[in-house]
């Protein structure tokens, strides 16, 4: 049986940590967080993340705003908060609603609050190695794999989904740890011959079910990012987590494994930010 790989616990454990930094700090980090339109999900990941805030010590400014928002709008926010004090780090919860530029709007954060290290400013510092901020769910990946001692280096790495948020930044993070990255992709012919190969294998589609265990090299270490919800309405990952345990030798249950991460991730970049003013 594989060994579940505990995200909730680490992030846990990195809050305490950020927490008691914080109080040597002179001046307390703050995180604006904008929400455009009212999305459950997306309602209670940013609940989350302001009980993270308020655990670590940290201000956190909600900026809540309608779905029929103008990007104008969107942007003299952004543009006020940019020059705030008090505002360490901005985070732009996505997705946007339709009629709104994703790209515009990433592209107006000031690069030293991207604190998701989405302005291609971040992309391309972390692409060349020498990065500001680190992707929040890639990064809170790579711990996940640190905090149990898996090592990445000379390991056949496959990663499933190539968004520019976390599969690709994802394969650059395994690829500068010195693994051999493949990245498959809904063009990808014959998906199971690529993932049987893999000694790490990460899976971010959104797809339930995608992953089953004749697809999965027995003692693998296998990392759901997904977030689906199942006919119960209860979350789940793109891997059939009971199957694969007995294939795999490391496992992140969904919910449980990456996400927390990713929130512990986003606590370290509002740190750093506040720390390099
Ligand atoms: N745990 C966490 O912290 C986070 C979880 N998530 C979750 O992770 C998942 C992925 O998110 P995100 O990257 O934003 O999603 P996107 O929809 O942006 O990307 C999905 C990727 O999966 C690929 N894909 C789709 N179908 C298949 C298939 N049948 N076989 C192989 N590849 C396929 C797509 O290929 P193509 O490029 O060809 O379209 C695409 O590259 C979602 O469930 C999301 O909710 C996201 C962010 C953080
Ligand atoms: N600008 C932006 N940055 C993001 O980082 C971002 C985003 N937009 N849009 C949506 C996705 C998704 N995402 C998750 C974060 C935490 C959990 C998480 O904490 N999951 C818990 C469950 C949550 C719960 O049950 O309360 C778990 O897996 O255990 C999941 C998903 C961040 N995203
Ligand atoms: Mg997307």
């Amino acid at each position: 049986m594989a060994i579940i790989l505990d995200g909730k616990a680490l992030a846990e454990q990195t809050r305490q940590r950020i927490a008691q930094e914080v109080t040597t700090l002179s001046r307390q980090p703050g995180l604006a967080v904008i929400l455009v339109g009212d999305d459950p999900a997306s309602r209670l990941y940013v609940s989350n993340k302001e009980k993270d805030c308020a655990q670590c010590g940290f201000k956190s400014f909600e900026h809540r705003m309608a779905a029929d928002t103008t990007e104008a709008e969107l942007l003299a926010l952004i543009a006020e908060l940019n020059t705030n004090d008090d505002v360490d780090g901005i985070l732009v919860q996505l997705p946007l609603p339709k009629h709104l530029n994703e790209e515009m709007v990433i592209q107006s954060i000031a690069p030293e609050k991207d604190v998701d290290a989405f302005h291609p400013y971040n992309v391309g510092r972390m692409s060349q190695g020498k990065p500001v901020f680190l992707p929040c769910t890639p990064a809170g990946v790579m711990a996940i794999l640190k905090a149990y001692d898996i090592d990445v280096a000379g390991k056949d790495c496959v990663v499933i989904g190539r968004s520019n948020i976390v599969g690709k930044p994802m394969g650059m993070l395994l690829t500068q740890a010195n693994g051999t990255v493949t990245i498959c992709h809904s063009r990808t012919p014959n998906l199971a011959e690529y993932t049987k190969r893999a000694d790490i294998l990460v899976a971010a589609v959104g797809r339930e079910g995608l992953v089953r265990a004749d697809m999965v090299k027995e003692g693998a270490v296998v990392i759901d990012v997904a977030m689906n919800r199942n006919a119960a309405g209860k979350f789940c990952g793109d891997v059939d987590f009971e199957a694969v345990k007995a294939v795999a030798s490391h496992i992140t249950p969904v919910p449980g494994g990456v996400g927390p991460m990713t929130r512990a991730l986003l606590l370290e970049n509002i740190l750093t930010a506040a720390k390099r003013k």
